[in-house]
């Protein structure tokens, strides 16, 4: 059977500052997409990570369909409104314009879908990041998909020795979507020359090259590039698909126990780990450091299984205990070299315009 499942995820207003979506909004946007299911979806699943509201849906239409993409934004209009009546903080804050126009790339919510023939068991994740950048799950995915030392699958399986195919994008672009192709393991070098900027460059897309069958997605938006300024942090969302042809869900995760710096956190302008946490976590008041959230399915004809929590077995409550030291021990430096983020990155304009006028007192 073949199955679309689509995950978008948007920030539509929070309570107290840019924190977490009220109940009464959760439940609206829930109700929304409930109401499509046994009808355009096959099934939906909704959670939040900080701020931001993330749908899970399955259907058989594929991926940019207007009717998925248009119940989607439906929901999220929905939400606002409630948000709205609620004077929560930033209502509507990523639905960048005022109409929909047939999917939701460059509205502003994040997007990833992929399409496939539903295995007789298929086990998937679904990433989602809050106060971080669309590179944010580079390294992860790259030691995931391309190094034995985090994935003895690709040692120890024959289905997954010839490797898999990285499709990344270039984030500078912002005329046109620009994408390169390379196969782990020969290309390795190249793979990670560009992933080691995760500003600029971040992957699209994993492909299993022994049986051409795609294994991960992520959302690329820029919503920079969508406003022509800052309107909030392009925090990524993910697909992988898991298992025998696939990493191990288990292999999936340790390479977020190494919480990698990135770009985000308060103001959009700082680098800090990003601390994998259960879904549903607020974000948080420690300058919002940049948080990933991971939930595991089964799926079953389009159905989902319950989910389960990537990060809340005890193993995570160390890895984040030392990722909390690793956040505290970068913000004593405050604004000072790698603490705060590179001119071209900075979200807020007050230090590039602070800089022209002091140009002006320069002898
Ligand atoms: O990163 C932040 C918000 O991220 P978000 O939009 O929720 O992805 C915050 O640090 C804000 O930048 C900060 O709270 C200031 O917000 P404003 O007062 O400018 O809205």
């Amino acid at each position: 059977m073949e199955i679309t499942l689509s995950v978008l995820k948007a920030d539509i207003g929070s309570v107290g500052g840019h924190t977490l979506p009220s109940q009464r909004v959760l439940s609206r946007v829930q109700e929304v997409v409930r109401e499509a299911v046994g009808k355009l979806l096959l099934d939906a699943y909704v959670f939040h990570i900080g701020d931001d509201i993330v749908l899970l849906l399955s259907h058989t239409h594929g991926p940019r369909h207007p009717e998925v993409h248009g119940l989607a934004w439906k929901a999220f209009q929905e939400g606002t409104r409630v948000a709205k009546e609620e004077g929560l903080y930033g209502a509507g804050q990523d639905l960048l314009k005022d109409a929909f126009t047939g999917n939701l790339h460059g509205l502003g919510p994040q997007v990833a879908e992929m399409r496939f023939t539903e295995r007789p068991s298929e086990p998937f994740v679904v990433l989602a990041a809050d106060k971080t950048e669309p590179g944010a799950f580079n390294l992860p995915l790259y030691l995931a998909f391309a190094d034995p030392m985090y994935s003895s699958g690709l040692l120890l399986s024959p289905d997954l020795r010839p490797g898999f195919r990285f499709r990344i994008m270039d984030l500078a672009q912002t005329e046109r979507d620009s994408y390169i192709t390379l196969d782990a393991p020969e290309r390795l070098y190249d793979i990670a020359t560009l992933l080691r900027d995760p500003h600029r460059f971040a992957v699209e897309s994993i492909w299993s090259r022994r049986y051409g069958e795609i294994a991960a997605v992520v959302s690329t938006t820029r919503l920079r590039n969508i406003a022509g300024r800052y309107v909030g942090k392009d925090d990524p969302v993910a697909l992988i698909r898991t298992q025998k042809i696939f990493p191990a869900t288990e292999e999936l995760g340790p390479p977020f126990a190494l919480a990698p710096f990135v770009a985000g956190d308060t103001r959009g302008s700082h680098h800090l780990p990003l601390m994998p946490v259960k879904a549903n976590t607020p974000a948080s008041t420690f300058f919002c450091v940049p948080m990933v959230s991971g939930l595991a399915f089964s799926l079953k004809e389009g159905r989902f299984s319950e989910p389960v929590d990537l990060f809340a077995d005890p193993v995570w409550d160390a890895v984040r205990a030392k990722v909390v030291e690793k956040a505290q021990e970068m913000r004593r430096q405050g604004f000072y070299g790698p603490a705060m983020l590179p001119m071209e990155e900075l979200e807020y304009t007050g230090i590039a315009e602070r800089l022209k006028e002091l140009a002006r007192e320069f002898t």
